[in-house]
C-alpha cells in the first residue's frame, strides 16, 4: 500500500455518535446508535433497505436535527445544525450520484468549491496551487479537460478530491463504487485505503457490497430496523456473521432457473433509432435490435453511451428523431395507452424522478398503471380507494416494501424501498415486453436476488426483456444475449454462452 506524503495541518478525524435517535411522525428511522469510527480506519456501515443508514449519516451531516442523540469529533461534543458545520469540523459527504458541474474542468470545479472563491481567478496561479495539492495526492485527475469527458472513474475521483481540497479528513462515502467498474472500484477504494492506513483520512462507507466491506474495511457497524445490532473489526467476522446480522433469519429467494426455449418469435423490434439527449446533441445513433419471446437481451456498457437516452425513448420519455419501434410486427408508440395495449412494462433509471409522483402515497403510486381499471376504478371513473389500498398492501407484502402504511408519501420511502414499490408495480401484472435500467441499484443482498428473480420469473413466462445495467456481473448472470453500446450504438452482440467479459470489456472501451 503506498504511503501518503501528508504536509497536511489536518489529520484523520475521530467520529462517534451517542445514542442518535431520529423519530418522523410514528415511524422510528433511528434509536439510540451510538458508532465508533476511529480515526485512521475505514469504517463500512451495512444494513438492509430501510435500515437507517441514509438516516444517520444524515444526521452527522447536519441534514437532519436527530430528534435526541450527540455527535462527537475528536472526542469533544460538536453543534451540527447544518452541512456547512459539518465542513467545519473537518467532515465531508461524496453521494452516489455525481455533483460535479459536467461542462466545466475539474480545475473549475475545484476552484469553485471553495467557500469563498475569488472574485477575479488568477488561472495561473490556481492550477499551480491545484497541481501542487495533486502532487500530494494518490489521485489523478486530468486538471483542464470538460469533466463530461470524464469516465465514471474519474468523476469519483475528483469528487473525492474536492472533499481532500476542502481540508475535509473525514469523508462519508454513499455506495461510493455503484458507478464504477470491479477495476476502478479496486483502484479507488485500494487508494482511500492507503490514505487511512498513512493517518490523513478517515471514512464511513455506506455499502451493499461484502467483497468490498471485507477486502478494505477495518471495522463495520451494521443496523436494522433502526438499531445498531452489532458490528467489530471486519477481521474477526465472517460474511455470513455480517448477513445474518443484517436481515437475522428471513429466508433468500434461491435464484429462478432459466427456462429453455427455442424458436420463440420476435416481440420487441428496435428499428434505426436515432434520439438526442439534453442539449441536442445525437446520444442514440441508429440502433438496431431484436428481442424474442422469453429472452433477456442485456446492454453493457459504460454509463453515457446513449443507454439512459434509449431507455427514456422506450418509456416515452424522450422523443425519436428518426426510427421506429415494433411490437408482434405492429408498429408502436410509448405511450401510456399503447404501452397498456401492448403490455409493455418498465423501471427506469431514478425512479422517484422519473416513474413515482414523490407527494402521492406509496399506495397511489402503486396503483397507478391500473387505476383507470376495475376493480380500482369504479363506476363514473372515481377511484375507489378501498381496493386500491388492498391491492397495494398484497404489492407491499409481497415485494417486502418497507413502509410505515400504505398513505405514506413514496418520497419517504429508502432508496431501495422506491424502488421495490415501483417493481411491484411494474412486474405484478401480464407482461409482454419488459425494460428495465439498473433495477437492482442501490439494494441490499435479499432484495437483489428477489428482484432478478423476478425478472427471470417473467421472462419465463414468455416476455421479452431489455436489461440495461453497468453492472456486468448482473448482465452475465441474467442474458441470453449479450450486446455491448458505445458511442450511441450497438457494436457487439453475443449469446451468452459465447460471451466473455474480455471482449465485452473491449467493446464497452469502443474498440
Ligand atoms: N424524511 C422522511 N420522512 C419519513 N420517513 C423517512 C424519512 N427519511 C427516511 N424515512 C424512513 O426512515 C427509515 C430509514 O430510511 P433510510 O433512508 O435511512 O434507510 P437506508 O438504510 O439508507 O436504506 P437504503 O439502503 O434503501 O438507502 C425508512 O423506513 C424510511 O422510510
Amino acid at each position: 500500500m503506498s504511503a501518503v506524503p501528508a504536509p497536511h495541518p489536518r489529520r484523520a478525524v475521530e467520529l462517534q455518535t451517542i445514542g442518535m435517535t431520529k423519530i418522523f411522525g410514528s415511524l422510528i428511522a433511528l434509536e439510540d446508535v451510538s458508532i465508533h469510527v476511529r480515526p485512521g480506519t475505514l469504517h463500512a456501515l451495512l444494513g438492509e433497505n430501510g435500515a437507517g443508514k441514509s438516516t444517520l449519516v444524515k444526521c452527522i451531516m447536519g441534514f437532519y436535527q436527530p430528534t435526541r442523540g450527540e455527535v462527537l469529533v475528536d472526542g469533544k461534543e460538536a453543534v451540527i445544525a447544518s452541512p456547512r458545520d459539518a465542513h467545519a469540523h473537518g467532515i465531508g459527504m461524496v453521494y452516489q450520484h455525481f455533483t460535479l458541474v459536467p461542462s466545466l474542468t475539474a480545475a473549475e470545479n475545484l476552484v469553485i468549491s471553495r467557500a469563498h472563491p475569488p472574485a477575479v481567478i488568477d488561472w495561473k496561479k490556481e492550477i499551480a496551487g491545484l497541481e501542487e495539492f495533486l502532487s500530494r495526492m494518490p489521485f489523478k485527475v486530468p486538471l483542464t479537460v470538460p469533466v463530461s469527458g470524464l469516465s465514471a472513474g474519474e468523476k469519483q475521483k475528483l469528487e473525492i478530491l474536492k472533499q481532500l481540497y476542502l481540508d475535509q479528513r473525514l469523508l462519508i462515502l454513499d455506495e461510493p463504487t455503484s458507478v464504477l467498474t470491479p477495476g476502478e472500484a479496486d483502484e479507488v477504494l485500494g487508494l482511500l485505503r492507503g490514505m487511512t492506513e498513512a493517518g490523513d483520512l478517515t471514512i464511513l462507507m455506506i455499502s451493499h457490497k461484502f467483497r468490498e466491506v471485507t477486502a478494505y474495511a477495518d471495522d463495520v457497524t451494521v443496523l436494522r430496523r433502526g438499531r445498531m445490532v452489532g458490528g467489530g473489526r471486519v477481521g474477526e467476522l465472517s460474511v455470513d456473521d455480517m448477513s445474518h446480522m443484517m436481515i437475522g433469519d428471513t429466508k433468500i429467494r434461491e435464484r429462478a432457473a432459466r427456462k429453455e426455449f427455442s424458436g420463440e418469435p420476435v416481440v420487441l423490434e428496435l428499428a434505426g433509432i436515432f434520439s438526442d439527449d439534453d442539449t441536442g446533441l445525437p446520444a442514440v445513433k441508429g440502433v438496431n435490435l431484436k428481442i424474442h419471446a422469453g429472452e433477456i437481451v442485456g446492454i453493457a456498457g459504460v454509463s453515457g453511451n446513449g443507454q439512459s437516452t434509449l431507455i427514456e425513448v422506450l418509456s416515452g420519455q424522450r422523443e425519436m428523431s428518426d426510427g421506429r419501434l415494433f411490437i408482434h410486427g405492429k408498429p408502436f408508440e410509448p405511450t401510456r395507452q399503447k404501452m397498456a395495449e401492448f403490455k409493455v412494462f418498465g423501471l427506469p433509471e431514478e425512479p422517484l424522478k422519473n416513474a413515482a409522483v414523490r407527494r402521492m402515497s406509496v399506495a397511489e403510486n402503486i396503483a397507478f398503471r391500473s387505476f383507470d381499471k376495475p376493480p380500482i376504478a369504479g363506476r363514473f371513473g372515481f377511484m375507489s380507494p378501498k381496493p386500491m389500498r388492498q391491492k397495494a398492501r398484497e404489492l407491499i407484502a409481497q415485494y417486502r416494501v418497507k413502509t410505515p402504511s400504505p398513505e405514506e408519501p413514496i418520497e419517504n420511502l429508502s432508496g431501495g424501498n422506491v424502488q421495490r414499490a415501483i417493481l411491484a408495480r411494474e412486474l405484478s401484472g401480464e407482461v409482454e415486453v419488459l425494460v428495465v435500467a439498473n433495477p437492482c441499484f442501490g439494494l441490499d443482498f435479499a432484495s437483489v436476488s428477489e428482484i432478478r428473480s423476478q425478472i427471470m420469473d417473467q421472462r419465463n413466462r414468455g416476455a421479452a426483456v431489455l436489461l440495461v445495467s453497468e453492472d456486468l456481473d448482473e448482465i452475465l448472470e441474467l442474458s441470453d444475449r449479450v450486446a455491448v453500446m458505445s458511442g450511441g450504438a450497438i457494436h457487439y452482440v453475443v449469446p451468452i454462452a459465447e460471451a466473455d467479459r474480455n471482449s465485452i470489456g473491449k467493446a464497452m472501451a469502443g474498440h
